[in-house]
């Protein structure tokens, strides 16, 4: 009976799984591949999965991590998702805070041992939170190493946001910490498709899990705005956010402007796109300890003072 490859997608938050996955996924679908996805994010809402093309056999796990508390759940989605669709590959987006030899071993229960093969770890790195690691919590910054150590092919994403002479040492760095891996630099995970093909699969001894993070305290938080917000407020709001936020993704309605956005920020980024969906206007925000209480204050004041009657009192 043959395998279905499995390929491992891992790397800290914000760094580029999801835009990876979309790009495999459109070369995959070209090369008429029969393709599954399965998607474990931090937060209790599915935002990614959003950005996923219409029809694709798709498995989500929320609200926990693979490699903490839902690894006999990965085993039930693999197996379910092998169940009903004849897959030639099945992708694994891990969450940001995963670690990829947890996800590895997850995968490999006898259960499933004769229907599915691990081909890859492919670890995204984003040259921000590389640099800043050292101001992050000592599992945390271990962590966002280990998921480079272990990957068959690291991909130093968001070049474009880096100098030549940067890129090249944040290589170095990487090669260093993983010699026997691949690594590329690369703009919106814009990697030659063969790299995933000549990829070898290192040989990973039992003692590494041993090194397994076993509690991260990454928090995750869910607001709802019920009315659209003032761009310039919400981005005064984000500049003024304690550092221990890492990520935000989710919808917005903006005022003055038409439709749903969909919002990213990771790192000081934000981005908004206006999204053709309409969307409950959910965002996720991933963090280390949060405060919920301040934080909804903070974001019931942004929507507040977005209000037409709050300008009006003001003039
Ligand atoms: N400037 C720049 N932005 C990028 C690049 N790749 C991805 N992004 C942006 O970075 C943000 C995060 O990208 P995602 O692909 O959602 O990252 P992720 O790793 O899936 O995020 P989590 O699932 O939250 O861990 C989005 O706003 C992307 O558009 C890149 O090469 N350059």
């Amino acid at each position: 009976m043959a395998h279905t490859g499995i390929h491992i997608l891992s790397g800290f938050l914000g760094s580029g799984k999801t835009t990876l996955l979309q790009r495999i996924l459109e070369e995959e679908y070209q090369r008429g591949r029969k393709v599954g996805v399965i998607m474990n994010e931090a937060g209790e809402l599915p935002i990614d999965t959003q950005s996923l093309p219409e029809g694709t056999p798709l498995k989500e796990l929320l609200n926990g991590c693979v490699c903490c508390t839902l690894s006999d759940k990965l085993e039930t989605q693999i197996s379910d998702i092998l169940y009903h669709h004849d897959l030639d590959v099945l992708y694994i987006e891990t969450t940001g805070v995963a670690h990829p030899v947890e996800v590895l071993d997850a995968c490999l229960t006898p259960f499933l041992s004769n229907k599915v093969k691990v081909n890859s770890i492919i670890t995204m790195v984003d040259p921000n939170s590389w640099a800043g690691r050292h101001n992050l919590r000592i599992p945390l910054r271990k962590l966002i190493t280990e998921q480079v150590k272990h990957a068959d092919l690291v991909i130093l994403n968001k070049s474009d946001q880096l100098t030549i002479r940067n890129k090249e040492k944040l290589m170095r760095e990487l090669n260093e910490i993983n010699p026997g891996g691949k690594v590329l630099a690369a703009k919106h995970a814009q990697v030659p498709w063969d790299t995933f093909s000549i990829i070898e699969t290192k040989q990973r001894n039992e003692h590494e899990k041993e090194q397994t993070i076993d509690h991260l305290h990454i928090k995750t938080y869910v607001h709802t705005f019920s009315s659209p917000v003032n761009k310039e407020r919400f981005e005064n709001f984000l500049k003024s956010m304690p550092e221990q936020i890492y990520r935000i993704k989710g919808y917005i309605r903006l005022t003055g402007q038409p439709g749903t956005q969909l919002f990213q920020y990771a790192y000081g980024m934000p981005s908004f796109t206006p999204s053709p969906l309409n969307l409950e206007n959910n965002l996720v925000f991933i963090g280390d300890d949060l405060d919920h209480a301040a934080l909804n204050e903070e974001l019931r004041e942004v929507e507040e003072e977005s209000s037409p009657s709050h300008s009006s009192t003001q003039d």
